[in-house]
């Protein structure tokens, strides 16, 4: 027993003597910013999800309400995390100057193998690091053209006429959702599934067995990708919870390999008639095979265009569904607006049905999208680590104004809600102000932000690649549902609108940001 505690006593030892080191360096390391000491890694599965949030784990300085006092009580925009028991230090950074830089050189500034555990299907174009990034993105990325955007309109106009259909909306001139998530998730859902991967499936379950397997298929992949990603893969075979989700990952990952297996087979016939590969396929799937066969000798294997497929059902479904429904929540919160946002519909459409050429002057309508995502960005992180030493210039970088130096592999997270808040570039950073996204005709006023160092999109040659695909979808539905519907809050007896924001949007920061449910009433309007 005695031999037992020694041996105790000497690892722990040398543990502390090494964890001493490691802390000592960093602080060494990162003299220019202010330090803050955390228990653990905030980003390992440790600091995520087993040591509880609060001041003792700086997981909670990275959450919400707080970025702004974080850097501004310590001038400055940088702060390095010091874990004292598990992990490496790390930066974070909200200066919008510095991510810019960063994101401007994907081939310095690499992902972090973390960011790897979204290989859950192939390799794919947000998981991996150039120079491979760069053949899956010249593949993707035809696939997100004005073909797709035009399919996006219709698919979302289809689904909202099914949405009104139900009975859901049917009642007396006003329905009240008390989770209106729901709905905008179903959409994100229908619009994915139809226009990147032509799988139809209508807002209402279908009866059919076949459509409802694919229906419940697609639901449960998109929505389990957290446990699918950090849970180990043979607990999917034992645990009674799991089996469901591990048998939809692998009916899905089948469904797409046989159907690209299928595309590859007709893409060749196709060449064989007219020597050609085709380009008319309305859907990303189809696009993005003829893109990936025409590239020839570097064209991607089925599984790589698997794990780019899947991954477009993650970007694109649960993004989109959140940023949906907090544009409306706030367009709610704001009736005015929501009236000048409707005066400006009207002014667009008239009293024909919008059509996709409307897209471009229903602007407005897109800078509500904006403000909303830079408030409640889905993405709410991004992290880089340098392949070499670099060093960073930007104003406030640092609280001493030099150059802030990142060593080979130091993990920098760019934080994007403190970066969407952050009040140089964001005047009156925490209000709701679609307005200061449009070009005022004022010649004195000031510019809207630039796209460059907006980061809810990210921005750089990896900027999103469903931004406009996400977009056509916002401007598409808000068009719809506020010409039809007058969206309101529901306010409990006494309640602000600020205290309703507090008490319904306080996001969870999981693999992307999300709210709790938003309960919306939608009245009826009434056409003159
Ligand atoms: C509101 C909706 C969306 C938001 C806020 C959003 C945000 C982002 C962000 C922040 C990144 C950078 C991630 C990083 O570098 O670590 C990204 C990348 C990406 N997004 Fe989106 N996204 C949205 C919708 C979509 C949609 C609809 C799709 C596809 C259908 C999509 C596909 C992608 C892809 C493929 C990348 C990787 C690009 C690359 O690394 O080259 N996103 N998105």
């Amino acid at each position: 027993m005695a031999s037992l505690w020694s041996t105790v006593l000497l690892w722990g030892a040398a543990y502390a003597i090494w964890r001493s080191y490691k802390i000592f360096t960093a602080l060494k390391t990162f003299k220019q910013v202010p330090k803050l000491y955390c228990v653990v890694d905030p980003l390992s599965i440790l600091g995520g999800f087993v040591v509880p949030r609060g001041w003792w784990n700086p997981g909670s300085y990275i959450t919400w309400g707080k970025t702004d006092a974080l850097y501004a009580r310590r001038n400055s925009e940088t702060i390095a995390l010091i874990p004292i028991f598990v992990g490496d230090a790390m930066l974070l950074s909200s200066s919008p100057e510095a991510s810019k830089d960063i994101l401007n050189e994907p081939a310095v500034w690499l992902k972090p193998k973390r960011i790897m555990t979204l290989d859950l299907m192939g390799e794919n174009v947000v998981t991996c690091n150039p120079p491979t990034w760069r053949k899956h993105r010249k593949i993707a990325a035809p696939a997100f053209d004005n073909q797709t955007f035009a399919n996006v309109w219709e698919v979302v106009i289809r689904a909202y006429y099914q949405m009104i259909a139900t009975s859901d909306w049917k009642s007396e001139g006003q329905v009240f959702f008390t989770s209106f998530n729901g709905v905008t998730t179903r959409l994100a859902l229908l619009v994915i599934a139809a226009c990147g991967f032509n799988i139809q499936i209508d807002w209402e379950k279908d009866k059919a067995a076949t459509t409802n397997l694919i229906d419940e298929t697609v639901v449960t992949v998109s929505s389990h990708l957290l446990e699918r990603a950090f849970v180990p893969r043979w607990l999917f075979a034992v645990l009674p919870a799991l089996k469901p989700i591990g048998k939809a990952y692998e009916r899905f990952e089948k469904f797409l390999h046989d159907e690209i297996v299928a595309k590859k087979i007709e893409l060749a016939r196709d060449i064989k008639l007219d020597g050609a590969v085709s380009n008319t396929n309305k859907n990303v799937f189809g696009r993005f095979v003829a893109a990936s066969e025409r590239e020839a000798g570097q064209s991607l294997d089925t599984s790589q265009i698997a794990g780019n497929l899947f991954i477009f059902l993650f970007a694109g479904h649960e993004t989109t569904a959140h940023s949906l429904v907090v544009t409306l929540a706030f367009l709610a919160s704001y009736p005015e607006e929501q009236e000048r946002i409707l005066n400006h519909i009207h002014s667009v459409i008239g009293d024909s049905e919008p059509v996709y050429e409307h897209y471009s002057a229903l602007v407005p309508v897109l800078h509500c999208f904006y403000e909303a995502i830079r408030l409640y960005p889905p993405g709410w992180l991004t992290m880089r680590e340098p392949a070499t030493d670099e060093a960073l210039q930007a104003p406030h970088l640092t609280a001493t104004g030099e150059d802030l130096v990142v060593p080979k592999g130091t993990v920098i997270v760019l934080d994007t809600i403190g970066a969407c808040r952050n009040p140089r570039h964001f005047p009156n950073p925490d209000a709701f102000v679609p307005t200061r996204w449009a070009v005022s005709e004022d010649p004195a006023a000031p510019l809207p932000p630039s796209m460059d160092t907006f980061l809810a999109f990210s921005s750089g040659p990896r900027t999103c690649l469903g931004k406009k695909f996400a977009s056509v979808e916002a401007v598409c539905f808000l068009t719809l549902l506020l010409r039809d519907w007058k969206v309101e809050l529901k306010l409990e007896e006494g309640e602000t609108v600020d205290d309703w924001h507090k008490r319904i949007l306080y996001p969870k920061l999981e693999m992307t940001l999300i709210t709790g449910d938003v309960p919306l009433l939608f009245t009826r309007r009434v056409k003159e």
